[in-house]
C-alpha cells in the first residue's frame, strides 16, 4: 500500500462528486423527498407512504436524474409516462418530476451554497502531488456548476458527469460505463484505477467495472451496506487514508 492508502499499482483516482467531494448528497436527498412526497400525497392522499432515507440510498442515490425517478416509482409499482426532457415541473411525467426536483435542488443550493469536504480536497491534493491522475465521475448534470462553486474544477484531469454521459450515450451508475470512460480518457486500465464512492449504485459500478480498488465513503453510518456492495475499504473521511503506512514506519535514524 502507498501512503495514500492505495495498492502500489494504482495510477488514477476516480472520485464521485455528491457526498464524496461536496456536502451535496443531503441537498439532493432533501429535494427528492420534497418532490416525491408531494407527488405521492397528491396521488394517494394524506395516508401516503413517504419517501425515506432507505428509498434514497437504494433507488435514487448515484443514479442519473430520470433513472432515479423511474427506479423509485417502480419500487412503489407506479408507472408514469416518460414525457420530454423539457416538460414543465408540474407535468405528471418522469421528466416533469425530475425537473421539479432540479428546481428545488437549485433553490436550495442558491440559498445555502455548496460546502466541500476539506478532507477530500486535501486527499486529492496529495494524490496529484504524487502524480496520480484524477477524474470526477458524477451522475449529476449540475456537476460542473457545483465544482465551480467550491473552486475545485482544476483538480480533475477528466470529468464524466451527467452532461458528458448524455452526450456520449453512456448509461449511468450502477452500470460501470461512466467510470470506465473516465479511466479510458485518462489512459489507465480499470485495474489500475481506484474508485471513491458514497452511493450504493456507485459501489455496484465499481465492482462491475473490475476497478483496482474501491473505497466506500461512509457519511451516514452504513459501512456494512458499502462492503456488501463491493467496497474494498470503507472510511468516514478520505483523510483517514493519508499517510497510513508512513505512520507505521519506524522513525528514521542517522
Ligand atoms: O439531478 P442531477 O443534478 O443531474 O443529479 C443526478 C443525481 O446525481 C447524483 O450524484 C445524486 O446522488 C443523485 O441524488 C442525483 O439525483
Amino acid at each position: 500500500m502507498t501512503d495514500l492508502g492505495l495498492p502500489e499499482n494504482i495510477l488514477a483516482c476516480l472520485f464521485d462528486l455528491d457526498g464524496v467531494i461536496t456536502r451535496t448528497a443531503v441537498v439532493h436527498a432533501a429535494a427528492w423527498k420534497e418532490t416525491f412526497d408531494a407527488f405521492l400525497r397528491e396521488r394517494d392522499g394524506a395516508g401516503f407512504r413517504p419517501f425515506d432515507t432507505d428509498d434514497y440510498a437504494e433507488y435514487v442515490d448515484g443514479r442519473p436524474r430520470a433513472d432515479g425517478v423511474r427506479t423509485f416509482l417502480a419500487s412503489r409499482a407506479v408507472e408514469l409516462p416518460e414525457g420530454e426532457p423539457g416538460d414543465p415541473p408540474d407535468a405528471p411525467t418522469v421528466h416533469g418530476l425530475g425537473n421539479r426536483k432540479n428546481e428545488l435542488l437549485l433553490e436550495r443550493i442558491r440559498a445555502g451554497g455548496v460546502d466541500a469536504y476539506e478532507g477530500t480536497l486535501r486527499y486529492i491534493e496529495a494524490v496529484r502531488t504524487r502524480r496520480l491522475r484524477t477524474a470526477v465521475v458524477s451522475a449529476s448534470a449540475n456537476c460542473l456548476d457545483v465544482l465551480r462553486a467550491i473552486g475545485a474544477e482544476h483538480l480533475f484531469d477528466v470529468r464524466v458527469d451527467g452532461v458528458v454521459a448524455a452526450e456520449r450515450g453512456l448509461p449511468g451508475k450502477p452500470r460501470p460505463d461512466t467510470f470506465l470512460a473516465a479511466a479510458r480518457d485518462l489512459g489507465v486500465p480499470p485495474g489500475r484505477a481506484a474508485v471513491f464512492e458514497d452511493a450504493l449504485a456507485g459501489m455496484d459500478a465499481g465492482r462491475a467495472g473490475h476497478f483496482g480498488y474501491v473505497v466506500g465513503v461512509d457519511r451516514v453510518g452504513r459501512p456494512q451496506a458499502l462492503y456488501a456492495h463491493g467496497a474494498d475499504r470503507v472510511v468516514t473521511d478520505l483523510e483517514e487514508l493519508l499517510g497510513e503506512p508512513g505512520e507505521r514506519r519506524p522513525p528514521r535514524t542517522g
